[in-house]
């Protein structure tokens, strides 16, 4: 690694950080498993904001306890707001608007989500001052069309001279009014502004100038509003949407799986064969990244498609011979990329230029890691091709980016000898990944850093 390691997004939710790399052991036999995943991420962190922003009281249940929801949690507590949390439930008394707490440093952590949804929310309150800052990492990722957008709105924020975090946000409330965004390097900008909306004096509208990655999220986004009592209209592309003032009201929610989470447990049926069934989530869910399981069908898996379950059927063999476009999904780029060197002809991966802006540049960092096992990988400015090969033996770098530590462990069920180095960063949307693969049978060991075997 060439930068010093931060692990300041590491938060008491997070295991493993005394770990300095595991080794995930081949499995020489097919899967047979049901596996509960975590809550989602993404419904997690929508919720906590708008339950933040609400009046009266909600009760979520099902939440995602990792580092990314730990530090939203806390931002809201440094609100000033009650905030209890009881196993996987949260109990939030809103704001209703107006925080508690005016002036304060608030640390997200890692998480590409607060620092989109949180800025809009502190600018609809009528006064106050924030600090808002994050890791290394989120210091660098893109804020700038979300800051434009709001203070379009009539928000006050400081910026640095990148128009990244930290930002100073004074509350000042919103106007409301006419805007043009573009969706083309995040659809988080334009939940951002849509989560803030319904706080502003006149109505929103949003008209889109180009198309939005992951527009799924953007409708996940609608309807977490909707049932937190917003009036919100959109047509079905999103190119225009509209909302109209009136306040979140408290809500009792059950929140869904993470389908992002999901997808390490059905490719690894993929890769050594057999059975996995997720027992939480359904086909239906709006989670774009669901529809990894019809790309694992092309490849030759099987999948049935339950109202509350899925589950992937594989043989251990998978076909190539693929050009896929994975904006729609881009969060499992990676898995894709970890299980193409098995594939019979080579996958090519297209339209995810964005994802350089993730919590690592993952095409150049899963181009790398493939080359460091012997795989031919070719990168281009929006995806990769991957060729067939052996993977062999490597100790790989995880760039604190989770999904490069939960896709690429699964080579060690093919592959013996494939070490992952600080696996603690799976910390920020699923701690206990690694526990679920032991509980699956698969052998994990651990090095602590100091040195000592584990
Ligand atoms: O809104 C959300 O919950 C998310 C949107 C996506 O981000 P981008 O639209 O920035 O790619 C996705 O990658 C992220 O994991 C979660
Ligand atoms: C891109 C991701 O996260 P974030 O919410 O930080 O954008 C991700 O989880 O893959």
């Amino acid at each position: 690694m060439t930068q010093p390691m931060d692990l300041s997004a590491r938060s008491p939710w997070s295991r493993l950080n005394d770990v300095e790399e595991v080794e995930v052991h081949p499995l020489h036999r097919p899967v047979d498993a049901d596996v509960v995943v975590p809550g989602s991420k993404s419904f997690t962190n929508r919720a906590l904001i708008m339950a933040g922003l609400a009046h009266g009281r909600s009760v979520l249940h099902g939440i995602l306890r990792s580092d990314d929801s730990y530090w939203c949690v806390d931002s809201l507590r440094r609100l000033g707001l009650r905030v209890h949390v009881d196993g996987d439930t949260v109990e939030v008394d809103g704001s209703g608007g107006e925080w508690p707490v005016q002036e304060a440093e608030l640390f997200i952590g890692a998480a590409g989500t607060t620092a989109r949804f949180l800025p809009g929310a502190l600018a609809v309150a009528p006064r106050g001052c924030w600090r808002v800052t994050g890791n290394r990492r989120l210091s660098e990722r893109p804020l700038a069309p979300l800051l434009d957008a709001l203070t379009a709105l009539g928000a006050r924020i400081e910026a640095t001279a990148g128009g990244c975090l930290p930002i100073t946000v004074h509350g000042s409330g919103l106007r409301g009014g006419q805007l043009a965004m573009s969706g083309r390097q995040s659809s988080q900008f334009i939940s951002g502004v849509l989560i803030a909306a319904p706080y502003a004096e006149q109505p929103v509208d949003i008209a889109i100038t180009d198309h939005i990655v992951q527009h799924a999220y953007v409708h996940i986004t609608i309807d977490v509003m909707r049932a937190f009592g917003a009036a919100v209209t959109a047509d079905a592309s999103l190119r225009t949407m509209h909302v109209t003032p009136g306040p979140y009201q408290g809500r009792t929610l059950q929140l869904e799986a993470d389908a992002s989470t999901a997808c390490y447990f059905f490719a690894m049926a993929a890769l050594v064969g057999g059975r996995m069934r997720v027992t939480n989530l359904g086909y239906h869910t709006r989670q774009p990244d669901i529809r990894f399981v019809d790309l694992l069908e092309r490849m030759g898996c099987e999948v049935v498609r339950g109202e509350t379950f899925v589950e992937v059927r594989g043989s251990g063999r998978l076909h190539g011979g693929l050009t896929v476009s994975m904006k729609e999904m881009s969060d499992q780029t990676l898995t894709l990329a970890a299980l193409a060197p098995f594939a019979d002809g080579p996958v090519t991966v297209t339209d995810v230029a964005h994802i350089r802006h993730h919590e690592s540049d993952r095409i150049h960092a899963a181009c790398t890691l493939l080359r460091e096992m012997g795989i031919r990988a070719e990168e281009r400015d929006d995806g990769f091709t991957v060729w067939p090969g052996d993977p062999r033996p490597a100790r790989l770098a995880t760039y604190d980016d989770h999904r490069i530590a939960m896709a690429f462990s699964l080579l060690g069920l093919r592959v013996p000898g494939i070490r992952v180095l600080d696996p603690g960063c799976v910390s920020k949307t699923c701690p206990v990944f690694f526990d679920r693969l032991q509980d699956l049978g698969v052998r994990v060991t651990y090095v602590q850093r100091d040195g000592a075997g584990g």
